[in-house]
C-alpha cells in the first residue's frame, strides 16, 4: 500500500502523530537492564531494551524511527541488534522511518535503496518504509528511493542542530534561503507521488528548534509529511511544532527519542516509566494540534 497513505492511516488508527525514535545511547541505558547481560553484549543488551521499548510504546506511536548510526558505532554486534529490532517492529505490525541521511551518485543511492526498500527478489538488508536522505547531491541521487510507491522519503530541509544556518539559511539572489530553495524541489518530487490521503511519499525533515521557519515551509510543501525532531531533549516544545501541521490537524509527524526512552522515572517504573512518557508526548502534541478524535 502506498506509504503516506499507510501513514496517515495509522494516524487515524492510533489518534497519535508521535514517532519514537530508537536511539540506543549506550551510556544512558539503565545500569540496571544492563545487568542480566555479559559486558560486552552490545546485540543482546541493544536489541532486548528496543523490544521492550516497542512493547509498551507501539499503541502510542505512528512509527518508529532507529537512528542508525546508533547501531553502526558497534559494527557486526550493532547490525545484529537492528535487523533483530526491524524484526520486532514487524511482528507488530510498526512502520519504520528509517534515519540514515543516505545519498550518492544516482548507481550508489540505487544500492542504498535496495538496503533499505530491497527490489524485485532481493529483500532488504534493514527492511524500513521510509528512509531520510539528504538531497544535495541532487535529483538524480533522489529518484532510486521512488522506485515503489509502498516507500517514502524524508528530505533534510531545515535541520533542528544549533549551526543548521550556516548554509541553510544562506540567501540566493531570488531572496530564498537554501532551505527553501529545497523546500520547493520537495513540492516538485511529491507532486506525482500524492495518494488518496491527500499526502505523497516525499516528506521533509524540519526540526522543531526553529518554530519560526515552521510556517512558511509548511506553506511551500502542502502536501509532504514533515517529519520533526527535535522535540523533547532538545527543547523543541508542542507549540513550537503547530505550524507544522495542516488545517486537517495532519502532515506532521514528532519524533522524540531521548525523550521517551530515558526517562528519570525508569529506575523506580521501569518499562512502564517509558510507556508513560510516550503516552504522554502523544496527548501533549494531540492537544496542540487540537485535534483528538480523528
Ligand atoms: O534535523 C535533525 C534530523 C535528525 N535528527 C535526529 O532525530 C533524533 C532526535 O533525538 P532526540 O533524542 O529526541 O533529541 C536523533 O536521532 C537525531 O539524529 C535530529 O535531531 N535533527
Amino acid at each position: 500500500m502506498h506509504f503516506a497513505d499507510r501513514l496517515i492511516q495509522r494516524c487515524h488508527e492510533r489518534n497519535s502523530r508521535l514517532v519514537v525514535g530508537l536511539d540506543p545511547h549506550w551510556d544512558r541505558i539503565p545500569a540496571s537492564f544492563k545487568r542480566g547481560f555479559a559486558p560486552d553484549d552490545y546485540c543482546g543488551v541493544i536489541s532486548g531494551f528496543l523490544t521492550h521499548v516497542i512493547d509498551v510504546t507501539h499503541e502510542h506511536a505512528v512509527a518508529f524511527k532507529p537512528q542508525i548510526a546508533f547501531f553502526e558505532q558497534f559494527g557486526l554486534a550493532g547490525m545484529e541488534a537492528l535487523v533483530k529490532v526491524l524484526a520486532h517492529l514487524r511482528v507488530r505490525h510498526c512502520l519504520v522511518l528509517m534515519d540514515g541521511k543516505r545519498n550518492d551518485i544516482g548507481s550508489t543511492a540505487a544500492a542504498y535503496a535496495r538496503a533499505f526498500f530491497g527490489q524485485g527478489d532481493q529483500p532488504a538488508g534493514f527492511p524500513s518504509d521510509a528512509l531520510t536522505v539528504n538531497a544535495y547531491l541532487g535529483s538524480d541521487g533522489i529518484k532510486p528511493f521512488l522506485q515503489s510507491p509502498n516507500h517514502g522519503i524524508f528530505v533534510l530541509v531545515k535541520t533542528s542542530n544549533p549551526s543548521s544556518g550556516e548554509f541553510q539559511d544562506m540567501k540566493f539572489g531570488s531572496g530564498a534561503s537554501l532551505a527553501q530553495t529545497m523546500a520547493a524541489a520537495v513540492r516538485q518530487w511529491n507532486e506525482p507521488t500524492i495518494g488518496e490521503s491527500g499526502y505523497g511519499n516525499v516528506g521533509a525533515v524540519i526540526g522543531a528548534t526553529y518554530p519560526e521557519h515552521m510556517a512558511a515551509l509548511r506553506r511551500e510543501m502542502p502536501c509532504s509529511l514533515i517529519l520533526v525532531p527535535g522535540y523533547g531533549a532538545q527543547g523543541g516544545s508542542a507549540q513550537a511544532v503547530k505550524a507544522a501541521f495542516n488545517e486537517d490537524g495532519l502532515g506532521a509527524l514528532i519524533n522524540s527519542s531521548r525523550g521517551i526512552l530515558f526517562p528519570a522515572e525508569f529506575e523506580k517504573t521501569g518499562f512502564e516509566a517509558i510507556r508513560e512518557a510516550a503516552c504522554d508526548a502523544r496527548e501533549d502534541i494531540n492537544r496542540i494540534v487540537a485535534l483528538r478524535d480523528l
